[in-house]
């Protein structure tokens, strides 16, 4: 009934009171700016937010302001813009928690802290595959509405270390990837003038020249393989993640031996096993040319590839799904390509779709 004690407090809790707002103007095609003035703000105030906007104005901004200003009178951190701005926003929360909790320097070994702040974000980007991949759509409406209803959902972050001194280097949310991908996002930079076409250009310019590199893969695979299930915010494989803790204990097995520089992790194969719980893993290796090498924390959905790179990656099970691509010649590589962009035969329904 109403009110309803239970329902008010949860509600209540959960929903905004103030809101700290950056918003990338070069985002995109360049409409943050006008995103924010027609939708966000209006519907912010209209809704008794409390909100400071900043405009960012150089690369890092946003990460930099997390990092150094008091947070403290913010419920919930949010952006308009692309994955970038995101990342930043992950970066300052995530590096931030570690100042706040008195942590010195940032290796392997470390543990992660999770922020105790959520990060929302209206996607006014290029590609947005991170809210795409949420929402399972980049309506800046749709990702408003989450926010302003408190609707959270957990995300894995993968950390990204130097092998050799195990330092980190960067966190990750979405694709991580060496050959094809990765020479796209880099030779794009610079045509960010070109706005979304860039990675169209680019793309076409590096099927064309499609370098093959002579790589050492080494994983460790979950048994067993995954199931074809889409994720969705309330998934329950990712309410209960099955591998995570066979991840975890992974990495702090592979971290000594980095520190230590004692054994290169890429040439070492152990068999191990977890005596907590009686799991298996090995490690596994591959060394041949690949034309690409992606690992994928969750499905990475976009307007070129609606059902994901990676139709049943989740959003937090602790897992990250390898796709390697052989360096065969471009139509072997195009053929891939052109999969991306198609739904699957057997692929069932998103559970949003229904
Ligand atoms: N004022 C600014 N000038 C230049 N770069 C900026 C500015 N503000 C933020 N940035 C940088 O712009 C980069 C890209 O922004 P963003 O991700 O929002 O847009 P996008 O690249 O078009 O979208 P997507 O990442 O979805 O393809 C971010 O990495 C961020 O560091």
């Amino acid at each position: 009934h109403r009110p309803c004690p239970v329902c008010f407090h949860f509600c209540h809790f959960r929903r905004l009171k103030s809101l700290l707002l950056f918003i990338n103007p070069t985002s995109g095609g360049g409409g943050s700016d006008a995103l924010a003035k027609s939708l966000v703000l209006p519907w912010l105030t209209a809704c008794g937010i409390r909100v400071v906007t900043i405009r960012t104005e150089r690369r890092y901004h946003a990460r930099d302001f997390l990092l150094r200003e008091c947070l403290a009178k913010f419920d919930c951190v949010a952006c308009v813009g692309g994955d970038g701005i995101l990342l930043e926003l992950v970066h300052g929360l995530l590096l931030r928690r570690r100042l706040d909790l008195g942590i010195d320097g940032h290796s392997k070994l470390d543990a992660e802290h999770p922020a105790d702040m959520p990060i929302g974000v209206i996607p006014s980007g290029s590609t947005d595959a991170i809210v795409h991949s949420v929402n399972n759509n980049t309506d800046a409406t749709t990702a408003l509405v989450h926010i302003l209803l408190g609707n959270r959902v957990a995300m894995d972050v993968t950390s990204v270390y130097d092998l050799h001194t195990g330092e980190f280097i960067a966190y990750n949310l979405g694709l991580l990837s060496y050959g094809y991908f990765g020479d796209i996002c880099k030779g794009s930079e610079s045509m960010r003038w070109l706005g979304p076409m860039r990675y169209d250009l680019m793309g076409a310019l590096t099927l064309m020249r499609l370098p093959r590199h002579l790589l050492e893969v080494t994983l460790i695979e979950t048994e067993p393989v995954r199931q074809p299930l889409t994720c969705h915010r309330r998934c329950q494989l990712c309410a209960n993640p099955p591998s995570a803790d066979i991840a975890r204990q992974a990495v702090r097995d592979l971290g000594p031996a980095v520190s230590g520089h004692q054994v290169d992790p890429i040439r070492r194969q152990p068999v191990a096993s977890l005596p907590s719980n009686g799991n298996a893993y090995a490690w596994r290796q591959s060394r041949r040319r690949y034309a690409s090498v992606s690992s994928f924390t969750m499905p990475c959905r976009s307007a070129k590839s609606p059902h994901g790179a990676v139709p049943f990656a989740h959003l937090a099970d602790g897992l990250t799904d390898l796709v390697t691509v052989p360096g065969r010649d471009r139509l072997h590589f195009l053929h891939y390509l052109t999969r991306l962009t198609c739904r699957p035969a057997w692929m069932p329904k998103l559970i949003d779709e229904q």
